[in-house]
């Protein structure tokens, strides 16, 4: 998937801006504030019909302005594919593919498939078991659409148990219809779960240990109390304990992944730049994962990923990203002179684009 051409206007702080980019590279340098992130959330935005920041659609509108505008032209394995989003203030948001308008916004999700790295994304190590549990949804059910039923009806069943807990039910035969059947959409999700780590943690050891020179063992262990036995049995041995709390200390809702580094916890004793080679080494796992299952290379989104990180892992992250696995890369920085040699030494097509104030201008390769 190759997005050709930007176009933007009032979108945050981008008045107006028109990008012809590379199928290769594309970084974008600024000082902080300037525009960088706007710009790739723009992209990220005519993937998933929404900001990664910014949950009310009006507020990506530029100040003082009426409405924003993003359209992409992309080349979708030699079929060009036009989209388009518009957004009025106080109105509801337009997206159109090939100026056809979609019924349905969740039409056009997975069509232009797409991995951001952010800051933010620090949260899925140094977060709650949440976190890690909606990037495994969000993955998986990209490619598998049953995952998301059974989720739902997993959720459901879990509703109505706790429901009954909060309301001090003691009937048993109540639970007994909502713990069968969290058992059986539960160890379903668990297959599926189990699955989709067994080919995705060799490809995350694989990253970590090209980036990190092999100087690093990491371990991502999956924990689920599927593992500990028939889940209605142990639903119903915790039943009274539940009761006191008033909701559910058993299932899948509690999974999680157990991040390590060496023998202790990621997030206990990793330094800043391990930890961000370990989200790094995650989401390029996560963006593999989606081009073995997906119909499409998707674009990958490094946002500030560099800061914190020597030069060697910088310079390992380039070459891996440049190579095969990969295709069209947004890079943002601030202004770090070294970054330009990187990537001219990787032989990639690539441009350089400057971020000023919301202004976006194309730099001339030395
Ligand atoms: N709706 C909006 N209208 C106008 N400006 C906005 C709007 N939303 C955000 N901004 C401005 O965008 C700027 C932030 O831009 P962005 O997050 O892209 O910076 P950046 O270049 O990525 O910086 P950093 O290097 O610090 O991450 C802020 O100055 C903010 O005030």
């Amino acid at each position: 998937m190759i997005l050709n051409r930007l176009s933007i206007v009032n979108f945050k702080n981008i008045a107006q801006a028109e990008l012809h980019l590379s199928a290769g590279i594309n970084c974008f340098l600024g000082n902080n504030g300037m525009g960088k992130t706007n710009l790739l959330d723009a992209v990220y935005y005519l993937s998933f019909c929404k900001s990664n920041t910014n949950v009310i659609d009006s507020q990506n509108i530029r100040h003082n302005e009426d409405f924003f505008m993003l359209q992409g032209n992309y080349d979708r394995d030699n079929v060009p594919e036009e989209i388009y989003c518009g957004q009025k203030r106080k109105q509801k948001k337009q997206f159109k593919r090939n100026k056809k308008e979609y019924e349905r916004l969740s039409d056009h999700i997975g069509f232009i498939p797409l991995v951001m790295v952010s800051p933010a994304d620090s949260e899925l190590i140094r977060g709650g078991s949440e976190e890690r549990r909606k990037f495994l949804d969000l993955v998986i059910s990209q490619f598998n659409k049953e995952y998301l039923n059974l989720l739902i009806r997993y959720n459901k069943a879990l509703a109505q148990r706790n429901a009954l807990l909060k309301q001090e039910i003691t009937e048993n035969s109540l639970y007994e219809i909502w713990e069968e059947q969290m058992m059986q959409y539960g160890s379903s999700i668990y297959r599926c779960r189990k699955a989709f780590l067994e080919q995705f943690i060799p490809v995350f050891q694989e990253f970590y240990s090209y980036i990190s020179s092999d100087n690093e063992s990491v371990e991502l262990r999956y924990n689920s109390d599927i593992e500990r036995g028939n889940l209605m049995d142990q639903l119903s041995s915790v039943r009274n304990r539940d009761l006191i709390l008033g909701y559910s200390t058993r299932g899948v809702h509690r999974d999680d992944l157990e991040m390590s580094l060496g023998e202790y916890p990621m997030k206990r004793i990793g330094s800043q730049g391990q930890n961000k080679t370990f989200l790094v080494a995650l989401k390029l796992a996560q963006f593999d994962f989606l081009s073995r299952n997906g119909t499409t290379t998707p674009i990958l989104l490094l946002d500030d990923i560099f800061d914190k990180l020597d030069s060697k892992r910088v310079e390992r992250i380039i070459q891996l990203v440049s190579g095969e696995r990969f295709g069209q890369i947004f890079i943002t920085d601030t202004n770090r002179k070294y970054l330009d040699e990187i990537i001219r030494h990787t032989g990639n097509d690539y441009h350089l684009f400057s971020v000023c104030e919301g202004e976006i201008t194309k730099l001339e390769e030395v």
